[in-house]
């Protein structure tokens, strides 16, 4: 079973590394903006399902890769990432600029924020050659035979911030690629004084659940995907 992560993060690839298993890195760039009224749970199922239809476009578009009809199982994973609100309904993604870095840290300076990061694993078959079907002038060359969804939250609870504290942050550079503007792994632990939940999921892979999502997908199989 190949095991493919779609995903352009460093830091999923750096999780996923540690569970000793065999994956190739699969880029994905997709259009994240927040749809108006979104609730978060449905903007973050949607990213996953969106993320893995991406990867399997760019599968389609490398079928020499596979000409020899080997590795006809391939998992997807797909993940997401976001910060939100007590209120329950603000999505906190990456900031845009400056300004929206300090709108969203001044909601989460000495508040309880939460962390959700879904995974998506989609299990594609690779159809037998000569069966490819054209749909929209593309060649499709797989079919999905399962997906499954797991949605993973981690209270975070951040210190009172200076405008001083924002400022030397986000000058740091760190912030700009990160879901709610900081990063637990790096600088932004600073900030952090207190977390109910996994740690991993904060970062962007809540990696035992991740683990457990791939091992429940290929039970039953032959080359049955069991971690560590
Ligand atoms: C809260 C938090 C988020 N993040 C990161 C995890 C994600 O990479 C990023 C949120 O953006 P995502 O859109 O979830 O992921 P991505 O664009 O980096 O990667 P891809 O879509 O290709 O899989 O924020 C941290 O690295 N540390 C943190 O503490």
């Amino acid at each position: 079973m190949d095991i493919i992560l779609a995903s352009g993060s460093p830091r999923r690839r750096e999780l996923l590394a540690r569970a000793q298993l065999d994956f190739r890195v699969l880029s994905v760039d997709i259009d994240e903006t927040p749809q108006d009224d979104e609730l978060p749970k449905d903007y973050i199922e949607r990213m996953v399902a969106t993320k893995a239809m991406a990867a399997i476009e760019q599968l389609n578009g490398t079928l020499e890769i596979d000409e020899n009809g080997t590795n006809e199982l391939i998992i997807i994973l797909t993940s997401d990432t976001i910060g939100v609100l007590p209120d329950g309904k603000t999505v906190l993604v990456k900031p845009t600029d400056r300004e929206h870095a300090y709108s969203m840290w001044q909601q989460m300076s000495d508040n309880i924020h939460e962390v959700w990061t879904a995974v998506q694993a989609t299990k594609i078959q690779r159809l037998p050659k000569g069966t490819e079907h054209n749909a929209s002038k593309r060649t499709q060359a797989f079919q999905i035979i399962d997906q499954q969804q797991i949605t993973e939250r981690t209270a975070v609870t951040f210190i009172p911030l200076t405008t001083e504290m924002m400022s030397n942050y986000w000058d740091s550079g760190e912030p700009a690629d990160k879901a709610g503007g900081y990063g637990i792994q790096g600088l932004g632990a600073a900030w952090v004084s207190r977390i109910n939940g996994s740690y991993t999921n904060v970062v962007g892979l809540p990696l035992a659940q991740t683990l457990a999502l791939i091992k429940d997908m290929t039970e039953g199989s032959e080359d049955i995907v069991d971690p560590l």
